[in-house]
Order: C-alpha cells, then structure tokens, then sequence
C-alpha cells in the first residue's frame, strides 16, 4: 500500500471514546475468561450439582449442596461463586429475591445432565460436557495458534496428539478418553430421536431398507424400526464397534468402512463433514 494511502486512511480512523475503552477493558476481561465458565460448568457436572438438585425435590440452597455432597463446609463461598455464574449463563435457575436464602434450580439444560435419567427420550448428556472439556480437546484448543503457523492438514486435535477421534488410533492412545467420546456421541446421537420420530414421522413413511452408516451401537436404528417395523434397517460401522454389539434380531449390523462400501438401501444416514 502507498504511504500516502496509508496516511489518509489513518487520518480517518476514529479512536474510542474513553466510555468505550472502558467497555472494552471489561469485555477483554470477560473474553479472558470465558474459560471458566466451561470449567465451572464441569466441574458441576463432576461433582453432580444436577443429579443432587434433583433428589433433593428439584431446590437447593447453597449449604444443601454442601451437605449432600459432603464437600468441606469452607467451600461454601466457592460454591456460591460457581453457581452464580453457571445461573448466570443458564446452566441452573436461583431464586434472587433480595436478603433471602438462594434456591437453585434446574433449567432444561441441567435436566440434560442427571445421571441414569432419561427425560422424555432424551438420555443424560452429562458425557458430552466431560468430553467436549477433556484435557485431550483443551489442550488441543490452547495450541491453535501453533497449528495455525504449521503447514499441516491434520485437524489440532490430530496434529497434538496423532490420533484421530472415534478411531482405533484413539483406543490406543487412551482407552479411558476413548470410552467418554464414544459415550458422548451415543448421548448426542440418541437424545431427541423420539421427538424427531414423532414430528418428522413422514420423512419414514413408505420406506423399506435404510442403512445408518457409522450408526454405533445402533441405537437410533432399533428406535426406526420400533416405531416403523416395515423398514429392513442396517447398520454400518467400525468392526472393533460392530464386533461389540450383540445380534438384537431387530437390526442387521455389519462391520466395514463406508469408504470402501455401503450396503445398498433406499434410504442412508450419513454423518455431514
Ligand atoms: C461422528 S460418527 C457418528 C455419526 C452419527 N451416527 C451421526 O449420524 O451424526 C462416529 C462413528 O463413526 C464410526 N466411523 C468412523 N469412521 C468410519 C468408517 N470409515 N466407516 C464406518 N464407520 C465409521 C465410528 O466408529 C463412530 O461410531
């Protein structure tokens, strides 16, 4: 660019008023800290802050937590400082009436995260949360300015750790990790079919054969074919997933890579890129 351009550009550049400089240094605060909010929201999750609300009739108070978590009573005003900010971003519900004992709530979200609760199909997503904030996805996060310098194709996650997710290399490198991720996608894949049955019943009607490539354990498939028995469905996926599913007589389920080939059907669900 021309220095004279360059000039005349500058010379049009307005700076912030003081008021928005002001603003500004607290959203830089705030984006600093975003962070956190997904750390207190697993740590909630870790602790069983949802589940606890729950069993105690759906209402708690900060030293109810305390109690039925058996935590130390001096991390009381910690507490505090978590649940106000996962109320705060909608993770929990308080009752805010001034100079009176906080209640804390469930919202939908936190109904998502009680443990072995199915709510009207949707089962607990509690595994999400612990995998989508996993050591393996943080880390892989703080180094997206490194990758971004690097010339390689291999996804962050792939390039740090040289294992791909959902995928034997996975297994391998941390079975534990493996079994959450593998948890997570069965929650995120199950939760809301019933509903999506219910509202978009026609999208099946008339239907005969479906393939669901890399359909897991097949969940979603057997829930097809209970709610529309005419349909013949298989299921495609990995042989180390396959080869862990017992036969059902519900669904058919075969082993391979749908790189290579899908078995034929009227219809297929695939995963989008
Ligand atoms: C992100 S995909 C799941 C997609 C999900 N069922 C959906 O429709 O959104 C992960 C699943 O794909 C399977 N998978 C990965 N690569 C595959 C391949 N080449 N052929 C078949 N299944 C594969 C994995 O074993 C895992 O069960």
């Amino acid at each position: 660019m021309k220095v004279a351009t360059m000039a005349a550009q500058a010379q049009q550049l307005t700076v912030p008023t003081e008021a928005e400089l002001l603003q500004g240094q607290a959203d830089l605060w705030r984006h600093s800290l975003y962070y956190m909010t997904s750390m207190a929201f697993q740590c909630a999750v870790k602790l069983g802050v949802p589940t606890t609300i729950h069993s105690l009739g759906g209402a708690a108070s900060l030293p109810d937590l305390v109690t039925a978590l058996s935590l130390p009573p001096a991390k009381l005003p910690y507490l505090r400082r978590i649940m106000r900010l996962l109320a705060t971003s909608g993770v929990f519900a308080a009752d805010n009436a001034a100079d009176v004992v906080t209640y804390y709530r469930l919202t939908p979200l936190s109904w998502l995260l009680l443990d072995g609760v199915a709510v009207d199909g949707h089962p607990s997503q509690t595994s999400i949360v612990l995998a989508a904030t996993s050591r393996h996805c943080l880390e892989a996060a703080m180094g997206l300015s490194d990758w971004f310098q690097k010339d390689v194709v291999a996804s962050p996650f792939e390039d740090l750790h040289g294992v791909t997710l959902f995928d034997e290399s996975m297994a391998k490198h941390d079975p534990e990790v493996d079994a959450v991720f593998n948890e997570a996608l069965a929650s995120h894949d199950n939760s809301g079919f019933l509903t999506v049955l219910r509202e978009c019943g026609a999208l099946f009607q008339g239907l005969e054969s479906l393939t669901d490539c890399c359909g897991g354990d097949g969940t979603t498939a057997r829930a097809i074919v209970e709610a529309f028995p005419q349909i013949k469905c298989t299921v495609l996926d990995l042989p180390r997933v396959i080869d862990n599913v017992p036969a059902d007589g519900v669904v058919n389920y075969l082993a391979g890579d749908m790189f290579k080939s899908v078995p034929p059907a009227q219809a297929c669900a695939a995963p989008l890129e």
